[in-house]
């Protein structure tokens, strides 16, 4: 029944201000006319159709990549978009490419590393798309470990130059998206040697393909590292290999903001800290807890929609069936994702705002806040792109059979979303740079050295002060515990910058009371499963854990009529979810059977090689059959 909305029942039950509510989840006003804009824009162009990805083959989706991503760069020229606007177009194509990483990188970390001069220089043809640019810092054998990279960049004095070298097969980049097929330039890292003296890992920008012909330039051995999880999904991707023999470079593409080399041969270092090498990283992971409560609210939504949709069991005298969103089991698992989407966009809100706070603060040589703004991107990009891939997956286990398949748009999110686990920081890694910072924290309290900002609370922990570790070799023997407690502090992060939230001004009918419904829903689900913990640490009584308990299933209950407005205020079209189940209409099933006969199985109603094997097993031929 076209044009019929099979949830309108559910939309008319909602309590709240549903308009107001895409206000507060875009996060203004303006954030959500620009992104209501761009999304139709998207959707209603034949130009970004994504329906047919999965059908493609690893060749034919990498071309139809580079055909979108060519002609999102025209449609964002012809429509004259502004930066937001542009970052938004890209945002709802919604297909993993090399521009990803030439704005979230490359661009970045010139920005970041580079002196005045090096971005005047390089910005404007990055910005024109004149260079295409990538991030070559892992390597085959190291990426947690960046101190062990061991390409090398050795200074010549003589021609002024540096030389670019691999010097064993480990030392290979391998990994950096774009480079495989597509970038012109990288920002690659080396392993800096002055006057025989090793300095460090550095930034360096290198030209890697003639800007003529596309081919290499000499020195370099370059290409895809080959397929990766999933059919479709990141493969549109060209991740690549490269291999430096003897390449050089001049001295002025070493990104010299944190140190210099002079035309001498002098490695100066500014007064601005080393860390700041990893500058790019604080960002792209800023950039990645944002992108997570994206990638779960639309997993989120699709569950949601489908599971009102769905009926199982419950039939009285012949009336329909029970919705299954109507269990107290499928509340008790979506509804506490529900809750998390939000709590990541909140959180994720305040991070980029601690962001740009310690932006402006390096600009002004105040580097004070360096340390807790690396502890909370690092902690909370693995904390949320954790919470978020198991969370995809929960999705689709919620969607029962019909999640699995391709058309329900979960296992491509699933594929494509995984790898945040791993790449710019591999979550545990990242989970003992936060361990590192608490431990610091810690050993100082006592000292004149107050914690402030979000470590401020740990002067409130009288235990804490008493804390000495028995254990021989400390953190690397408590290293799992402590990788607990950075989990346990990056959660009271999240519950922390929601409640705040709920302290501003919220304007729209019942808009803030369904927020408190879910902000309370994170917490007490926290606590229900982590009710362990809390015990043995005498924090809460059994009472107190049976309240909790019971407090949420109340809780559950009112977000019930509210589930598909709650869901409706992320404001996605139908294209950017992708997905029959998540459909806004809600009319699953004849999308589904009107799907399967597209696929390329159904062009034939006997399958191409019934005669080679499917006859001959039948006739029993098989054993004279040449196979
Ligand atoms: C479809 C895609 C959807 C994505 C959507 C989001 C859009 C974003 C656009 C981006 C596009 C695509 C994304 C995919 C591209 C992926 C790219 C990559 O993966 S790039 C490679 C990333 N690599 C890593 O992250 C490596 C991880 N390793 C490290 O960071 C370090 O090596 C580390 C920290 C583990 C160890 O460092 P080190 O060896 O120096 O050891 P220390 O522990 O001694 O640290 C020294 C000192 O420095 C401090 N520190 C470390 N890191 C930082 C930092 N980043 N900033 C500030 N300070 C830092 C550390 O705390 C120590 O301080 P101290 O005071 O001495 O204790
Ligand atoms: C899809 C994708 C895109 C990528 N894009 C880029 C890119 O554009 N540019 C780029 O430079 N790189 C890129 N990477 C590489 C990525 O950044 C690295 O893979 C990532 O940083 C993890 O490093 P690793 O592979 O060395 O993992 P490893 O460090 O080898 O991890 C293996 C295991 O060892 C554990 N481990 C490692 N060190 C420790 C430790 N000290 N203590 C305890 N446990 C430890 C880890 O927890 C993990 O379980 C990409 C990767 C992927 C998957």
């Amino acid at each position: 029944m076209e044009g019929v909305d099979h949830l309108a029942h559910e939309r008319n039950k909602s309590e709240f201000d549903v308009d107001a509510m895409k206000i507060v989840w875009a996060g203004s006003p303006h954030a959500f006319v620009v992104s209501d804009r761009i999304s139709k824009l998207v959707a209603s162009d034949p130009g970004f159709r994504k329906d047919n990805r999965s059908t493609l083959s690893r060749k034919e989706l990498f071309k139809n990549t580079l055909r979108k991503a060519a002609y999102a760069w025209k449609t964002i020229i012809d429509l004259h978009l502004s930066e937001e606007e542009a970052a938004k177009l890209r945002f709802y194509v919604d297909e993993p490419a090399f521009t990803d990483v030439h704005w979230g990188m490359f661009i970045p970390a010139i920005k970041g590393q580079g002196t005045e001069e090096q971005q005047q220089k390089w910005l404007p043809l990055a910005y024109k798309m004149q260079i295409i640019g990538c991030y070559a810092q892992t390597e085959l054998g190291h990426g947690s470990n960046v101190q062990g990279l061991e390409t090398t960049a050795t200074f010549d004095p003589q021609t002024d130059e540096f030389i670019i070298h691999s010097p064993t097969l480990t030392s290979s980049k391998w990994w950096p998206g774009g480079l495989g097929k597509v970038a012109t330039h990288a920002i690659a890292y080396a392993l800096l040697i002055v006057g025989g003296r090793e300095q460090g890992v550095h930034g360096f920008i290198v030209q890697l393909r003639s800007l003529e012909d596309h081919s290499p330039l000499p020195g370099m051995t370059v290409g895809d590292i080959g397929m990766k999880f999933g059919n479709g999904a990141y493969n549109a991707m060209d991740n690549g290999v490269l291999r430096f023999d003897h390449v050089r470079i001049p001295r002025n593409q070493m990104l010299m903001r944190v140190s210099q080399v002079t035309c001498e041969g002098k490695y100066k270092q500014s007064d601005v800290p080393r860390q700041l090498v990893y500058g790019a990283m604080l960002y792209v992971r800023q950039t990645i807890v944002a992108d997570a409560s994206c990638a779960l609210s639309r997993a989120v939504c699709i569950a949601t929609r489908y599971s009102a949709v769905r009926r199982q069991f419950g039939s009285q005298n012949g009336g329909p069936e029970t919705q299954v969103i109507d269990y107290k089991t499928q509340q008790s698992r979506l509804f506490p994702l529900l809750a998390s989407a939000y709590a990541f966009r909140f959180v994720g809100e305040w991070l980029k705002w601690l962001y740009a706070d310690v932006t402006q603060r390096l600009q002004a040589n105040d580097f004070s806040t360096l340390p807790e703004a690396h502890a909370c991107t690092a902690g909370l990009k693995s904390l949320t792109t954790t919470a978020t891939a198991d969370g995809i997956e929960e999705c689709r286990k919620l969607c029962g059979g019909h999640g699995y398949l391709c058309s329900s748009g979960l296992p491509e999110l699933f594929a494509v979303y995984v790898p945040a686990c791993t790449y710019e920081g591999e979550n545990t890694v990242l989970l003992l740079q936060v361990a590192r910072f608490l431990m610091k924290t810690v050993s100082q309290l006592g000292s004149s050295k107050k914690p402030v900002g979000t470590i401020a609370y740990m002067t409130r922990v009288e235990h804490l002060m008493q804390c000495r570790c028995g254990v021989q070799r400390g953190f690397a023997e408590l290293s799992a515990d402590l990788v607990e407690a950075a989990v346990a502090h990056c959660q009271l992060l999240v519950v922390s910058k929601f409640i705040e939230k709920l302290q501003q001004e919220i304007p729209g009918k019942g808009v803030k009371q369904q927020l408190e419904v879910l902000c309370n829903i994170y917490a007490l689900f926290l606590l229900h499963k982590h009710q362990g913990d809390f015990l043995s640490t005498g924090c809460i009584t059994p009472k107190h854990a049976a309240l909790a308990n019971d407090e949420l299933r109340s809780l559950y209950s009112q977000v019930r009529p509210n589930a598909i407005a709650l869901v409706d205020a992320f404001n996605y079209t139908d294209h950017y979810l992708g997905s029959i189940l998540g459909c806004y209409d809600g009319n699953v099933y004849p999308k589904l059977y009107e799907a399967a006969w597209k696929d390329p199985l159904n062009e034939s109603v006997v399958p191409d090689g019934y005669h080679q094997y499917i006859r001959p097993l039948l006739k029993q031929e098989i054993r004279t059959a040449r196979l």
